[in-house]
Parts: structure tokens; C-alpha cells; sequence
């Protein structure tokens, strides 16, 4: 198992509210994650405060845009020395190798890169609406294989592909696996969704969870019991 898989998705609307919550944890516990709402609201500086508490942070602003902006706004996430950050594998191949190699002046102090294939709260019904009329299997598997071709680190990719993907592109290329519910929690918009435990042993590196902590009424307890479940 990977060092340290769980990346707590911090989506609040309040800086304090989540401060309050990086104060409970430990660095050698979990890894965390922000993403457009707080990064919006509160900018670099929100990045700054976490690194400056200890934790790797996971910048999921998932870019797609034409590659020159793309390749630029990845190596604005390097500035910010985050440890990984992400864009679109939709967004093609030439988007991404531009990405590629934007980080490459950072050399080993460059972000993990990686690519979202089909968002986790997506069905095959809703792909079928946007004209994709095969399973979200099949096609996070040919998303994946372009970002494969075009060097990136991995996939986020929801943990039901996680065999399928470890199996087609071995143990390097990592998969980080949003859709993460605990037995009996919620999916809320949630549609391609796993246990913990059953996302690790499926073969997904990381996993991301954000409501099943943020909003339980003892976070700190909640990230604990899932601690458990995979011991
Ligand atoms: O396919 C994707 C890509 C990203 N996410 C993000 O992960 C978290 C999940 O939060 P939960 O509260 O555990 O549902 C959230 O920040 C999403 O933006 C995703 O869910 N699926």
C-alpha cells in the first residue's frame, strides 16, 4: 500500500472552518486536497498556510484549455510547490505533453502530473448524453492510455477501473481515486463509488475523500474509523 493514501478533500466555504479542521490532523496521517472553491476563494495564500502546517497538498484544479495556457497555468501550480496537481486527459494529447514539459525546468521538485478521466460522478446514462456510447470503463481506459503516451503520472480515474488500469499500465502509474464512501455513508452526487478498503485491494493509490470526513459531526473520528478499515 502506498505511503500515506488518504487526500482529505477540504471543499469549504470558510477558511477558519477548514484551518480548524488541518489543526486536528497529522502530516503522517493523510495528505490533503484543494480544489476550485477554495482556491478561488482564498488563492495561493490558502496554499502557503497548509505548507507552512506541514502537509503535502494535492492542487486539483483539473485545467483544460488550449495548451499554451495549459502548460503555463501547470507551471504556476510548480511555483506554488504543491505535490501534485492535475488537468483534463479530454483536453488530448497535445494539451498534455505541453503540460509535460512545462514542468520540466523543476526537474525532481516538480508536482506529480496527473489526468482526470471520467468524472466519478458520472454514469454511462450521462456519457451516453454527451454522444460517448460506450461504458465509463472503456472509456477511461482510452483516456488513460493517451496519458499514458503523453508521460504523465497517472490517472484520477474512480476506483472501479482501478484493476482494470493497474493491469493495463502497471504499478508506476498512479490512481487516484475520488468516489470514496465508507459502508453506509452517502454517495451524494457520487455515481462510480467504492469502500475504502475495497478501492486499496482494487488497486488505487490514493483516495479521495472529502463529505464522508468534512461533514461528519467528529471529523477527526471519521478519518480515524477509515484508518481502521484499512489497516
Ligand atoms: O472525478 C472526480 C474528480 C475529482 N473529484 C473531487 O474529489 C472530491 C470528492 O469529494 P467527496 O465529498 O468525497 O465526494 C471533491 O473535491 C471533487 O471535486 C471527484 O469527486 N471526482
Amino acid at each position: 500500500m502506498t505511503d500515506k493514501p488518504i487526500l482529505v478533500a477540504l471543499d469549504y466555504d470558510n477558511k477558519n472552518d477548514a484551518l480548524q479542521l488541518i489543526d486536528q490532523l497529522d502530516p503522517d496521517m493523510c495528505r490533503l486536497k484543494v480544489g476550485k472553491e477554495m482556491f478561488t476563494l482564498f488563492g495561493p495564500q490558502l496554499v502557503t498556510d497548509i505548507h507552512s502546517r506541514g502537509f503535502d497538498l494535492f492542487l486539483d484544479l483539473k485545467f483544460h484549455d488550449i495548451p499554451n495556457t495549459v502548460a503555463k497555468a501547470v507551471a504556476a501550480a510548480a511555483e506554488l510547490g504543491v505535490w501534485m496537481t492535475n488537468i483534463h486527459a479530454s483536453g488530448g494529447l497535445a494539451m498534455m505533453e505541453a503540460a509535460k514539459r512545462a514542468l520540466e525546468p523543476y526537474g525532481d521538485k516538480a508536482p506529480l502530473l496527473i489526468a482526470v478521466t471520467v468524472l466519478t460522478s458520472m454514469s454511462d446514462e450521462e456519457l451516453k448524453l454527451l454522444g460517448i456510447n460506450v461504458p465509463a470503463s472503456e472509456h477511461v481506459l482510452r483516456l488513460a492510455a493517451l496519458t499514458k503516451q503523453a508521460g504523465l503520472d497517472g490517472v484520477v480515474c474512480s476506483a472501479q477501473e482501478s484493476s482494470l488500469l493497474k493491469a493495463k499500465f502497471g504499478q508506476d502509474f498512479k490512481l487516484i481515486t475520488p468516489g470514496i464512501r465508507p459502508a453506509g455513508s452517502d454517495k451524494g452526487d457520487q455515481h462510480r463509488v467504492m469502500t475504502p478498503a475495497e478501492a486499496l485491494a482494487a488497486g488505487s493509490d490514493y483516495l479521495v475523500i472529502g463529505r464522508p470526513i468534512t461533514k461528519a459531526a467528529d471529523p477527526l473520528k471519521a478519518l480515524q474509523a477509515i484508518h481502521q478499515t484499512i489497516a
